[in-house]
């Protein structure tokens, strides 16, 4: 059986003060028994250490140290208190020009340092347009997503680049669709693929939340915007508990 999680990614949000959020979302990550863990800017990861809570990291190098000014390793992000780390997502990938090579890499890193990876991928709104979505998809998996990895050290996570940040969340339909195939090629790959975490991502609010929950191979989300305060955050991780 998949485990439940409810994450959430403050991506290039979050001074001190916000770290209030935390402990009424670990209230409720307790009270339900959900996991739920919340991925600040980096700044914030030592601070954020609140019991009931998982913390993670954005991103991470490769290397565990060396002259790479501006990055964090997965070392560094452990040592901090993180335990995972959000590999590949799209904003990583276009900002960056990160590549499923390198996305498989930090996987492996995220690994040696003992964190475990939630691998993002997702197709723009012209490969879905254009009929290629799942394709896209398969690929994206087979190419980010190391050989060697288990349902306890990586998390799969779909997030459709045109759903994020945009309110315009996927149809039920389509989340259905998708989780499904990806479901079918984890398990073709790896001998433990139906214990794999799926979270979906991309607009995912405590309206839509429950409905997104519904499908059977959503095992969570991956939220930003509505993961920034716990008022919009702790109605999803119950959402999460109730289905
Ligand atoms: O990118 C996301 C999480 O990683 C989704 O962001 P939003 O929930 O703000 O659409």
């Amino acid at each position: 059986m998949p485990s439940k999680l409810a994450a959430g990614n403050w991506k290039m949000h979050g001074l001190k003060s916000d770290l209030s959020e935390l402990p009424a979302i670990a209230d409720t990550a307790t009270a339900t028994s959900i996991p739920a863990l919340i991925c600040p800017p980096a700044t914030l990861i030592a601070a954020a250490a609140t019991p009931g809570l998982h913390i993670g990291g954005q991103n991470c190098h490769i290397a565990n140290q060396g002259a790479h000014t501006g990055d964090v390793s997965a070392q560094m992000l452990c040592d901090a208190g993180a335990s995972h780390v959000i590999v590949g997502h799209s904003e990583r990938r276009s900002d960056h020009n990160e590549t499923d090579k390198d996305i498989e890499a930090q996987a492996k890193a995220a690994w040696s340092a003992g964190l475990i990876a939630i691998v993002c991928i997702g197709e723009t709104l012209a490969q879905r347009e254009a009929g290629n979505c799942l394709d896209v998809l398969a690929k994206q998996l087979r190419n980010s997503v190391p050989d060697d990895a288990t349902a306890a050290n990586t998390v799969v996570a779909y997030e459709p680049v045109w759903a994020i940040g945009t309110g315009r969340v996927a149809e039920i339909e389509q989340i259905t669709e998708v989780h499904d195939a990806l479901r079918v090629d984890l398990c073709v790959r790896f001998n433990d693929g139906k214990d794999f975490t799926l979270l979906y991502g991309g607009s995912v609010k405590a309206a839509n939340a429950s409905e997104i929950f519904s499908c059977a191979n959503v095992n969570g989300a991956l939220v930003g915007g509505a993961s920034l305060k716990a008022a919009d955050f702790c109605p999803i991780i119950e959402a999460l508990a109730a289905q």
